[in-house]
């Protein structure tokens, strides 16, 4: 009877974290590997392999009015990790083998005359979310396509994956955290014109198409193949779609001819795996050849039964723990993360895993000196998978924060709660200290993905990163992690004001800091400073004095790190206001609208260093609106309204 109830309880539970991960992942904010994702399904499929949940395809978004109805259902595809199922599978069909790339699957209609009619995501699989607007700006979809010998005037549907390339990430990495969250998160925008740029650069690949006659009814692979005089076989087709101007990956589709055994099978896909591609692939896809076996085999709730989806599971390594460190995140949530006995997963060297929270140690048993499998598939930082020996010793999770108040615990949770001064939450200040240092090419993005992954507790840490460090977070590549260590790294000679400034003193905004910067001349001046020498220069209340002298107390220690990796250049201060003041936009209300060369938001750092204010829209007290091409947006109607002068991005910047 406890044994059901207990089963019973799991099931549940297995259940609502499906939904939960689900969830997130269709928004492109997964937390947790595929790999540890499939574990739940799979474990879930053993207990109780009718549950509804496993059928659920997709997760829709979230509610709105622009549905589009599938006529044919939008369908997730059948998985599996292991080689003897592929190779069962591919020894009882005719296959072929192709990417299964790493994007949104979008549905595009055409009408009868091959005009583009309407774009459609997949949504829960019955109706999707209309994305033709978005669709429109997606130069890599053909917006006419030229049926020869339509003469029944069919209607097409084209079923394919739209993606990011890769060479095209470094720029948009302040953006967004991963290529997975970067296509989700732009056809999820409704401002579609805030999207332009990076719908821009999308690119599709399409591996189906379906077609429907004048009444609407679906078309049979075999009419299909003799409307247009193809053997009903899935590489014509796709030789089809490729002739009449899509984008198939083609040359990545490959016919299975004789694999022998599972070795050659490795060898197979080991190829595929190591070939180079512009997009990320998370499996390989195996599909019957025979277009019309295929269609007959039908579907189940979830996928088709012609085609299989192999997926490689994560690489994974074993490790002991070395230490367990302790980060405050933003609203003083405790997170853990292992310090490990430093392993090499993926071809990069792994020395931290995430922990997650308290209850994810008590329930794993996790402690300093445990034996455990890591996990990097990636898309995440490293996680650990499992237990494999405990240690002597179990961790106790400790009762006071950082600053040492005492935490509290929520559910899973431990928080700093207590001390509404605790400097360790006080994540703002690590990202303040960076952005009022003007660090090329490290926006605040970037360091809060560098605070998240637990790499940064205070300011000195920044200059301790190295490459490796970012590699192991989500989104970091190589050549980017190099560029932000070097942007660090170049910047250790700081002016006195600015790096008074950047400590983020109360009260000491960067008017004050170039103040008290020009009375001391040197730091160590400043460190002497008491509320009397304050109180007698202009603008220096009691109150106000008394908490920046507090606040340069508090962070002595801060300071005093600092001090080992920067050199304060005693002050020039006065200048950068002479020279702020000058600038041709300093106080100007400044709008930008439609893509540019360069991402939105370093434009946005440089106007603000100059003194200038960025605006959402265009009125009558704009000084500018910056736009490469005359358009029919309703900012650029505005600015001819209003008689806002416009520039081009290259008339903008030549005064930056
Ligand atoms: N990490 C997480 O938290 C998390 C959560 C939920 C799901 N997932 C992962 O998502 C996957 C399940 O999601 P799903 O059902 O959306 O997708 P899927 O993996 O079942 O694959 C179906 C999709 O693959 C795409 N595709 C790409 N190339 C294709 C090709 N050549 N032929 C056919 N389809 C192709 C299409 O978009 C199609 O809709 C699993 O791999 C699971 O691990 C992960
Ligand atoms: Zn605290």
């Amino acid at each position: 009877m406890s044994l059901k109830i207990n089963a019973k309880n799991e099931i549940e539970n297995l259940a609502s974290q499906i939904l939960f991960h689900k969830k997130l992942y269709y928004k492109g904010k997964s937390i947790i590997s595929d790999a540890e994702y499939d574990a739940l399904e799979n474990r879930l499929t053993n207990l109780c392999a009718e549950h509804p949940i496993l059928s659920i395809v997709g997760y829709p978004f979230e509610e709105s009015n622009n549905k589009i109805s599938h006529s044919i259902a939008m369908l997730s595809l059948a998985k599996t990790y292991s080689l003897e199922d592929i190779f069962d599978f591919i020894s009882k069909n005719k296959c072929i083998a192709m990417d299964k790339i790493d994007g949104m699957a979008l549905s595009i209609e055409y009408d009868e005359n091959g005009n583009f009619l309407r774009a459609s995501t997949r949504g829960n699989g019955k109706f999707g979310e209309d994305v033709t607007e978005h669709v429109y700006h997606i130069k890599d979809i053909n917006k006419k396509i030229n049926l020869v010998n339509n003469d029944r005037k069919i209607r097409i549907e084209i079923r394919g994956e739209v993606y990011f390339p890769l060479s095209e990430f470094p720029k948009f990495t302040d953006r967004f955290d991963s290529f997975r969250n970067a296509v989700p998160g732009t056809l999820g925008r409704k401002d579609v014109e805030e999207a332009l740029d990076v719908l821009r650069i999308l690119k599709f690949c399409v591996y189906d198409v379906i077609a429907f006659d004048k009444n609407n009814n679906y078309i049979s692979a075999r009419d299909f193949s003799e409307l247009f005089s193809l053997e009903p076989d899935y590489y014509s087709k796709l030789k089809f779609l490729d002739k009449i101007g899509f984008y198939t990956s083609i040359s990545h589709v490959q016919e299975i001819e004789k694999l022998k055994d599972l070795d050659s099978l490795k060898l197979f896909l080991n190829e595929l795996y190591a070939s180079s591609r512009d997009y990320q692939i998370d499996g390989i896809v195996f599909r019957l050849r025979d277009e019309i076996i295929w269609e007959s085999l039908g579907n189940t709730a979830h996928h088709p039964r012609g085609s299989l989806a192999f997926k490689q599971a994560g690489d994974t390594a074993e490790t002991e723990i070395q230490a367990i460190e302790v980060n405050v995140g933003r609203s003083g949530k405790i997170s853990f993360r292992a310090k490990l006995n430093p392993v090499y997963l993926s071809g990069a060297k792994i020395s931290y895993a995430t922990l997650h929270n308290a209850e994810f140690i008590e329930n794993g048993n996790y402690a300093v000196e445990a034996k455990v499998e890591i996990i990097r598939s990636g898309e995440v930082i490293p996680a650990i998978l499992r237990l494999i020996e405990p240690a002597e010793k179990k961790f106790k999770l400790p009762t006071q924060c950082l600053c040492s108040f005492p935490l509290t615990r929520k559910g899973p949770d431990l928080f700093c709660l207590e001390n509404p001064n605790c400097t360790f939450k006080d994540q703002e200040s690590l990202v303040y200290y960076v952005s009022s240092l003007d660090i090329m090419g490290v926006s605040d993005k970037i360091v809060l993905k560098i605070r998240e992954a637990g790499l940064v507790q205070e300011p000195a840490d920044f200059y301790k990163l190295t490459v490796e460090d970012l590699l192991q977070i989500e989104g970091f590549a190589q050549k980017s992690s190099e560029n932000v260590i070097a942007a660090i790294q170049g910047a250790r000679k700081i002016p006195l004001a600015k790096f008074l400034t950047a400590l983020g003193l109360k009260r000491g905004g960067a008017v004050k800091c170039q103040e008290v910067a020009k009375k001391c001349k040197t730091l160590n001046n400043v460190l002497k400073l008491k509320v009397e020498d304050l109180l007698i220069e202009k603008g220096w209340a009691q109150k106000s004095a008394e908490d920046f002298i507090d606040s340069l107390v508090n962070k002595e220690k801060i300071i005093q790190n600092l001090l080992e990796f920067v050199t304060i250049i005693n002050d020039n201060s006065g200048l950068l206001s002479e020279e702020q003041k000058n600038h041709p936009y300093f106080g100007k209300n400044i709008c930008i609208t439609g893509a540019l060369s360069r991402p939105r938001e370093e434009y946005k750092a440089m106007l603000e260093k100059a003194g200038a204010k960025l605006v959402s829209a265009v009125s009558s007290k704009t000084d500018f609106l910056v736009c490469n091409e005359s358009s029919s947006s309703s900012k650029y109607k505005d600015a001819l309204k209003h008689n806002v002068k416009i520039l081009t991005e290259a008339e903008f910047s030549e005064h930056l």
